[in-house]
């Protein structure tokens, strides 16, 4: 099985799914694109393009199809669904997974009420799956269009990693592997929530000096809490956390620095696009605080979206913290 990993399915056709779908037709792998609601896939296959990543078009490769048990059949399989989806869809697919095989979580997030990280919901839900995560600095535009990108690729058992990086890597999409899942697990998460606050900062106009203090204290909760958690620090200083902070606090294309910005001007939040730190923020800050981790500027953003704390409540209570070693 861990030799041949020539099928791939990807679960959820958003934007991710879909450059996720792309870069592995790149691979040449064969590829089916499942979508949940039959009607999208078949206008998806009718027209080789998805309204949720406009302007690419499918490679005719590519099936798409609305049949789950298709999907399950294939050597790898891909979940590119919100992470407070992630669940369902897996327990949808877990009845129809006849054999063992690797289920790849492709979603950013913790999930809401129970704490968990996306490989410990892809275990539970599907007992027949080897949970691996895929996190990293890469907008779905830039992997569909084939530009340069580099993530990490985590799984418990070193040698399934990097069988499962052969089979998606090509020389535009260049995979790292590694055994540290939970500390890919923690930056992917954890990144989307501190771009929230760098999105305020700009939207506030507090300067490009307070905008690289926040992405850098913001990368030290990251990692305190990394540490907690038993991950390694150079997970943590890798593709997957600093490698997605820095693209994510620093890109317009992010909407989670668009989320952080219209808050910031006082504007209605954009609804119509997923910025997973909205749903992440307030787990995100639980588990900090049972595991006694001080991530003072998630906190800040939890409260902002709760509506505990006005922006400028938020921002005083930052800079009116004590002075401290850096650490
Ligand atoms: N976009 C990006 O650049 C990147 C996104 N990610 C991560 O990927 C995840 C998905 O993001 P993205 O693709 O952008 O989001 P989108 O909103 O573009 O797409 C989400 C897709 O998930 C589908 N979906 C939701 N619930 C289920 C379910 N239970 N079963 C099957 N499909 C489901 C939706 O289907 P429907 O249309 O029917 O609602 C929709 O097509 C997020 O966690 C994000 O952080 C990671 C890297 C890059
Ligand atoms: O995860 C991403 C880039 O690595 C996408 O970021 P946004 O979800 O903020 O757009």
């Amino acid at each position: 099985m861990m030799t041949s990993f020539q099928s791939v399915a990807v679960i959820g056709a958003g934007a991710w799914g879909t450059a996720l779908a792309a870069l592995a037709a790149r691979a040449r792998r064969d590829v089916v694109l499942h979508a949940r609601n039959s009607e999208s896939a078949k206008q998806i296959a009718a027209t080789r393009a998805n309204p949720k990543l406009s302007g690419v078009r499918l490679d005719a490769s590519i099936k798409v199809t609305g049949d789950i048990a298709l999907a399950a059949d294939a050597d790898i399989i891909l979940i590119a669904t919100p992470a407070q989806d992630l669940r369902a869809a897996v327990t949808a697919l877990a009845p129809h997974l006849a054999a063992t095989k690797p289920v790849i979580a492709c979603a950013k997030g913790i999930e809401r009420g129970t704490h968990k990280f996306m490989t410990e919901v892809i275990a539970e839900a599907a007992p027949n799956a080897i949970p691996a995560i895929l996190s990293g600095p890469s907008f779905a535009a830039d992997v569909a269009r084939g530009l340069p990108t580099a993530v990490t690729l985590a799984a418990q058992d070193e040698t399934l990693a990097s069988t499962l990086v052969q089979a998606l890597g090509s020389a535009t999409f260049r995979p790292y592997h590694t055994t540290d899942v939970r500390g890919v697990e923690i930056g992917g998460a954890a990144k989307n929530v501190l771009a929230i606050a760098a999105g305020i900062a700009i939207g506030r106009k507090l300067g490009a000096s307070a905008q690289a203090a926040l992405t850098t204290r913001g990368f030290a909760e990251l990692a305190r809490l990394g540490r907690a958690c038993g991950a390694r620090s150079e997970t943590m200083a890798g593709l997957s956390g600093l490698g997605d902070l820095i693209l994510t606090c620093s890109s317009p294309q992010s909407r989670n620095l668009a989320l952080g910005i219209a808050l910031g001007r006082g504007e209605q939040r954009p609804r119509e696009k997923l910025a997973e730190g909205e749903f992440t923020a307030p787990v995100l800050v639980e588990l900090a605080a049972s595991q006694d981790v001080d991530m003072p500027v998630s906190n800040a953003v939890a409260a902002i979206l709760s509506g505990a704390l006005t922006i400028d409540e938020a921002i005083e209570s930052l800079l009116t913290r004590p002075f401290k070693a850096e650490g």
